[in-house]
């Protein structure tokens, strides 16, 4: 069997427990199939962008790259996440683009090919992941590298009309056409890659939804949705119960029901417009006022950008107006915490909750969602409202689904999740676990690499 060699631009090294998404996937991923694990070390340096460090636990070797100062800010603070990440989550609004952080990303991503290249081996699987590491196979290609080589979108692949807003846009994903073979989220995210292929890249698209280039080049694409380790997931929140942080949880409920939210601070999951929506609940359904409190978990996310700390003012405001406008002495309705949390201390929190609100105006899929309905008591779970616009819809049809822009409808969601019979609760809640049980975290990895060793023979 080959070698699997991930390269992401954030890596879960040993002990390092940011939120986010891509990092808690691949690290399941990893730790059955082991494997060299490639990216950014974390670290800003004040010079030698490029210097590696290198480390091992059981089969996993982990090798990261430093990025200076001005590295960092072109590439990941500029072009990844003030262009693309708003492009990618139609916020044409938000996209900041410039001329110098486009090259700075080219540059990046140049580094990572020049320190990659000399560590892989002819018969290597190599697994590029997302936005930040776009051209990344064009540029191994350019050195030589012929191994097979995949790649997979986490976020969203917006339309073809609006990619075409990027300025050079057909450079940067005329480059996807390096790769063996492209995943997406889901096969709307598929389905409009083919479309951007067929009018900017002058592309056909085979019968099972291969891309062909005019030049005769060909391009796999598919959908996988990445999953969790569900498995782990449940039996980590049976056993949080007694963990100090849940049990304190608890008991600060003074019997209330609680409602959670869990999500990186961060524009694209719909922070002010859920704290307005949690307001208007409480004015909607006067008698159901003082039964349920809402904690939102934000742990900051890319603070250096100005369109992120913006948004942190912004929550601090609407927080403050909502506690102001309905608290009584004895009751807080919404608790708002910018901290990170251990994955295993969120698992006992989400099957605290009641209710869970993930109501993203945009997500490639939303892990939160998933873990929370893995995290439920199978007697008594909780109840899922969930934004129609995330990626985890299309498989979670059997949650409360909203539309996030509707005020009305999230807090008559709220109320309904909130009030609803156990047994609806938990026939809802067997239908989730159905694709979330069957197209785990393993299942996504296996499927990935079954097919990219099919496209590439
Ligand atoms: O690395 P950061 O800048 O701190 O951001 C964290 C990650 O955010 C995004 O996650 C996406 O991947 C998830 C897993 O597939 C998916 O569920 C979620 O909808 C996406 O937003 C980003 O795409 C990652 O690269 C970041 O590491
Ligand atoms: O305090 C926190 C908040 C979030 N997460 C994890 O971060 C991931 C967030 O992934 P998701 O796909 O929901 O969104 P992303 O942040 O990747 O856009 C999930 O696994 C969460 O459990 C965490 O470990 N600690």
């Amino acid at each position: 069997m080959s070698r699997l060699v991930v390269v992401s631009n954030r890596v879960a090294v040993p002990g390092e427990d940011r939120a986010g998404g891509l990092a808690v996937g691949l690290e399941a991923a990893l730790r059955t199939h082991g494997g060299l694990w490639f990216g950014w070390s974390g670290k800003t340096v004040r010079e030698d962008s490029g210097r590696l460090h290198e480390q091992s636990e059981g089969d996993v070797r982990y090798v990261t790259m430093d990025l200076d100062r001005r590295d960092h800010d072109d590439y990941y603070n500029g072009f990844a996440n003030r262009t693309l990440w708003p492009l990618l989550h139609s916020r044409l609004d938000l996209v900041d683009y410039a001329r110098e952080t486009r090259e700075g990303y080219r540059r990046v991503n140049a580094l990572f090919a020049d320190r990659l290249a000399p560590l892989l081996r002819k018969d290597d699987a190599v697994w590029i992941h997302d936005y930040h590491l776009i051209p990344l196979a064009a540029l191994l290609r350019e050195r030589g590298i012929d191994c097979r080589i995949g790649f997979f979108l986490h976020v969203p692949m917006p339309s073809a009309d609006l990619v075409s807003a990027l300025p050079e846009h057909a450079r940067l994903f005329g480059s996807l056409y390096a790769y063996d073979l492209l995943g997406f989220q889901t096969s709307r995210d598929a389905d409009r890659f083919r479309t951007y292929a067929r009018i900017f890249g002058r592309a056909t698209i085979d019968g099972d939804g291969t891309v062909v280039l005019p030049g005769g080049g060909r391009v796999a694409v598919t959908s996988i949705p990445i999953g969790i380790d569900a498995t782990r997931i449940a039996s980590q929140s049976a056993a949080a119960v007694n963990k100090p942080a849940v049990r304190a949880l608890r008991e600060s409920l003074s019997g209330r029901l609680l409602a959670i939210g869990v999500d990186r601070l961060d524009y694209s999951k719909g922070l002010p417009e859920r704290f307005r929506a949690f307001g208007r609940y409480i004015e909607r359904h006067p008698s159901e006022r003082g039964r349920l409190t809402f904690l939102q978990i934000a742990p900051v996310s890319r603070g250096d950008v100005a369109e992120y700390r913006h948004l942190r003012d912004q929550l601090e405001g609407i927080a403050g107006h909502i506690n102001g406008t309905h608290a009584e002495p004895d009751w807080t309705p919404l608790r708002y915490v910018n901290r990170n949390f251990a994955h295993a201390t969120l698992t006992g929190f989400y099957r605290a909750a009641k209710v869970a609100l993930v109501t993203p105006l945009r997500d490639g899929m939303n892990l939160v969602a998933k873990e929370y309905v893995a995290a439920q008591d199978p007697e008594d779970p909780g109840v899922l409202v969930l934004s129609m616009l995330a990626g985890a819809a299309a498989e979670l049809d059997a949650a409360l689904l909203v539309n996030p822009y509707d005020l009305d409808g999230v807090a008559d969601a709220i109320a309904r999740a909130s009030t609803m019979s156990r047994e609806e609760r938990r026939e809802r809640w067997q239908s989730m676990m159905r694709p979330i049980a069957g197209s785990d975290i393993h299942a996504w990895c296996r499927q990935f690499l079954d097919r990219l060793a099919e496209v590439a023979t």
